[in-house]
């Protein structure tokens, strides 16, 4: 097993919420390992919101364990830094006041001039009321309060949604600076897939209340090809989506040993065609490469 650090880590997660039937994750196992900026995608109510907050400590599981830096995420908090889907802020005070707040609230860690930096980079006014901003105003207010607190692993959910095009290039460009300086880890959800690949290293795709795909995204691109040919027979290779177009039959797999270049063209995907594949098709076998092998959970190992 890898003796890599590791930032973040699930295991057999269920998650039921009050009396619902069905649980949003269910017996949801993995592991990130620490210093990569890692994308968690899956399509609405798949539980990536639910997810980022049982890292947080915001929320608890039904059963499993989540462990964020080593300790529970309870203990873990003060090194965390969590911007959530709904940025729960106080609308009375002004964006400096909440600043301060920030800087009260994280003493010895907190940056005043990244929050600055996140939280005024346009021209919003310190002296403004959190109640009088915009959607895109008060994600920048919430993600400067994320940042600001230099935390050893950053929780975003969805941190671009609601941010005009030149925000978006600008916080992602100081999120990275914050990441790559102190060597943060990150994990955020998003819809964007081409806001992620620039910008992340790492892969989360979450799906039918479990990861269906981790790891660095290097190594999850390579463990695929796309094959085109004249035959319907991809054998033995693991079809992730298959169909036919002009040149013939062609799927997106995961190969089993070499693949014949004699009977296929084989192309490497795109990080947004394999994400888009796997959305498509989530009775895919899932794929942890690496060092994002989880451990096995209690359950399975007892
Ligand atoms: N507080 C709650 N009480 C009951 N059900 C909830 C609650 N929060 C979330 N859910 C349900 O859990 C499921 C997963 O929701 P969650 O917000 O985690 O998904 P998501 O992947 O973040 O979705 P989206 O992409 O739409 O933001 C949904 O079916 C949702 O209705």
């Amino acid at each position: 097993m890898s003796k890599e650090p590791v930032a973040l880590e699930g295991r057999g997660l269920v998650m039921r919420y009050g009396r619902r039937r069905d649980p949003v994750l269910r017996d949801c196992s993995f592991r990130l390992p620490a210093g990569r900026i890692c994308a968690l995608i899956g399509p609405n109510g798949a539980g990536k919101s639910t997810l980022l907050a049982l890292a947080a400590g915001m929320l608890r599981p039904t059963q499993g364990t989540v462990r964020a830096l080593g300790a529970s995420p309870a203990e873990s908090r003060s090194r965390i830094g969590y911007a959530a889907q709904t940025r729960p802020l106080y609308p009375q005070l002004t964006v400096a006041a909440t600043l301060r707040l920030g800087a009260e609230l994280n003493p010895g860690r907190w940056d005043q001039e990244v929050a600055e930096r996140v939280a005024f980079g346009t021209d919003l006014d310190p002296s403004a009321r959190i109640r009088t901003l915009s959607g895109g105003q008060r994600t920048r207010v919430a993600l400067a309060l994320a940042l600001g607190k230099r935390a050893e692993l950053l929780l975003l959910d969805e941190p671009m949604a609601d941010l005009d095009p030149v925000a978006r290039h600008q916080l992602m460009g100081a999120l990275l600076a914050v990441a790559v300086e102190h060597g943060t880890s990150v994990v955020m959800s998003s819809h964007v897939l081409a806001e992620l690949e620039g910008a992340c290293d790492h892969l989360l795709l979450l799906g039918r209340g479990q990861i269906r795909l981790a790891g660095d995204s290097e190594d999850v691109l390579t463990a695929h090809a796309r094959l085109t040919g004249a035959s319907p027979d991809f054998a033995p290779h693991t079809v992730v989506e298959s169909g036919t177009t002009g040149r013939g039959h062609t799927a997106l797999v995961r190969p089993q040993g070499p693949v014949d270049a004699t009977t296929w063209l084989v192309e490497q995907p795109s990080m947004e065609e394999l994400i888009l594949a796997h959305l498509r098709n989530p009775g895919a076998p899932a794929l942890f490469t690496g060092s994002a092998s989880p451990a096995p959970s209690q359950e399975a190992a007892a």
